[in-house]
């Protein structure tokens, strides 16, 4: 039996009273926000329980976080991020874990009998937006799993070396964008840029035609270091604070022209999502397991004592547009990296780097050793060599309407199931005239909300359409078209 809460938890749900992770939301209305203080659709931070989200704002207003370090503390909670929390370390994410848990236990009467306190402080998920969860002022991703690395080794050099000799010392990384990140559910627009060329032609200009997702978690970065001192690999994890879900979104024509030699740029920048939710590493505790034997064996200072990993199965689903049902397409494990996250910490500060909190840490796309375990299209399809069957379709890589739904779900020992679950985005073309955005921003199975929204053409996107490339040509298209759709002459 696992812990009891008051909340009404279902065995399905991802949010028991053991996982209570840590997000920011906005109430959708003022009546959600049940008139508290600060303003009510303010961005606040908040807990998920079942269906539910626990206000933390809330909670610190009513003098509840009464622990010794979050006595006086309390205004972490009023911040419309979480960066003041999570730099505060491992004494007060232990306080704050431990009250939250004993808050809504269902033997503690202090939130469960005080109906007013109750009414203001939790809100059902589908009365909130949810909003990054910290303000990430540097973002950095890894190449950690080996066989993602072998496998695109394999596809762009050959199989005779495909993992370079530097991958074995250190764990390699490149500088990603931090303002393009993105919160769950926010679209995706296909990015244009310059293609690789084929033969003596020259590159190719225009939308991806090689859109890929690639599947990874990401540490949120709790306790930063000073500059020019460098953060021990055994100290490493009390500077994490937990891990989200992240879909590093990959243009692979423009990457493969681009990143010689300095590495991935445009070809990722234009959008990076990440889950909600921020599981804490206490929470995953239950789930620890060995990390893989290292061979040859790290220099000192990546050679930890505790070598560990989490058992967290991941899962990608696609779902088409227009089609109801979403299709599973890889089934990987966070476990399968080979270098741990506390790897990770120690190497980026090695040089001296300073961290802060709030930063966050790409895995790099987590793959496994089995064909259906690949983390991305580039490796599930061969580089469009194999396409997939989804939903009936051959499908090389992304297409515009498509859903990519990221699922990561721990099995506790009783039969709940849960962790965390991340339905991430739909693909807008630049080239189409309007799109009718529909999404769902669900957590599949104990959530739903959806929203609508319309997206038009910006200018831009009018110039992948227009022959000329004279501006007020373009500018007169892009008016005609606007005029042609909002009078219904032109559909989406
Ligand atoms: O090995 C190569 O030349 C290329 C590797 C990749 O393209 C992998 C990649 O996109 C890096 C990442 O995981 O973000
Ligand atoms: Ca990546
Ligand atoms: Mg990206």
């Amino acid at each position: 039996m696992g812990l009891k809460s008051f909340v009404e938890v279902s065995p399905e749900s991802h949010f028991p009273l053991e996982n209570l992770p840590f997000g920011v939301f906005r109430p959708k209305t003022a009546a959600a926000a049940g008139g508290s203080c600060p303003p009510p659709l303010a961005a606040r931070p908040g807990v998920a329980i079942g269906d539910l989200v626990l206000d933390l704002s809330a909670v610190a207003s009513a003098g509840l976080f009464d622990g010794p370090v979050l006595k006086n503390n309390h205004q972490c909670f009023l911040q419309p991020s979480l960066n003041m929390f999570v730099e505060m370390g491992r004494p007060a994410w232990k306080e704050a874990r431990s009250t939250i848990q004993k808050l809504l236990s269902a033997d503690e009467p202090r939130l469960r009998d005080n109906a007013t306190l109750r009414e203001k402080s939790l809100i059902p998920m589908g009365e909130v937006q949810m909003l990054l969860p910290t303000i990430i002022g540097d973002y950095t991703d890894f190449f950690c799993s080996m066989h993602h690395a072998k496998n695109c080794g394999t596809i762009f050099r050959g199989p005779e070396n495909p993992i370079s000799p530097n991958w074995f010392h250190l764990p390699i990384a490149y500088h990603g964008r931090a303002s393009s990140i993105i919160v769950s559910g926010t679209d995706i627009i296909r990015p244009r840029g310059q293609g690789h060329p084929s033969g003596k032609s020259p590159p190719y200009f225009g939308p991806s035609q090689k859109l890929d997702f690639e599947l990874e978690m990401a540490a949120i970065v709790g306790p930063g270091n000073e500059l020019g001192k460098p953060v021990d690999v055994n100290k490493a994890a009390d500077h994490i604070f937990g891990l989200v879900l992240l879909n590093d979104w990959s243009a692979r024509d423009i990457q493969a022209w681009e990143y010689v030699p300095l590495g991935p740029f445009l070809a990722k920048s234009f959008g990076t999502t990440i889950s909600p939710w921020i599981v804490t590493l206490e929470a995953l505790e239950p789930f620890a397991c060995d990390a893989p034997k290292q061979e040859p064996q790290p220099l000192p200072y990546l050679d930890e004592n505790n070598h560990r990993n989490y058992d967290i199965p991941l899962e990608v689903w696609v779902k088409p547009a227009g089609h109801e049902h979403p299709s599973i397409i890889t089934r990987s494990n966070f476990n399968h990296l080979y270098w741990t996250l506390t790897q990770q910490l120690a190497h980026h500060t090695v040089n001296g780097c300073n961290l802060r909190a709030g930063d966050l840490l790409g895995t790099g796309t987590i793959s496994g050793p089995d064909p259906e375990s690949y983390g991305c299209l580039l490796e599930l399809t061969w580089n469009a060599q194999k396409p997939l069957t989804i939903n009936g379709s051959d499908r090389k890589f992304l297409e515009d309407g498509d859903e990519v739904i990221i699922t990561a779900c721990c099995k506790t020992p009783t039969p709940r199931t849960w962790l965390l679950d991340n339905r991430i985005c739909r693909i807008i073309a630049p080239h189409q005239a309007t799109h009718q955005a529909r999404y769902l921003v669900c957590l599949r199975g104990f959530c739903r909300c959806s929203s609508q929204g319309h997206v038009f053409l910006s200018s831009s996107e009018v110039i992948a359409l227009g022959s000329s490339s004279h501006r007020s040509t373009n500018l007169f298209v892009m008016y005609l078209f606007s005029f042609l759709v909002g009078s219904g002459f032109v559909s989406a």
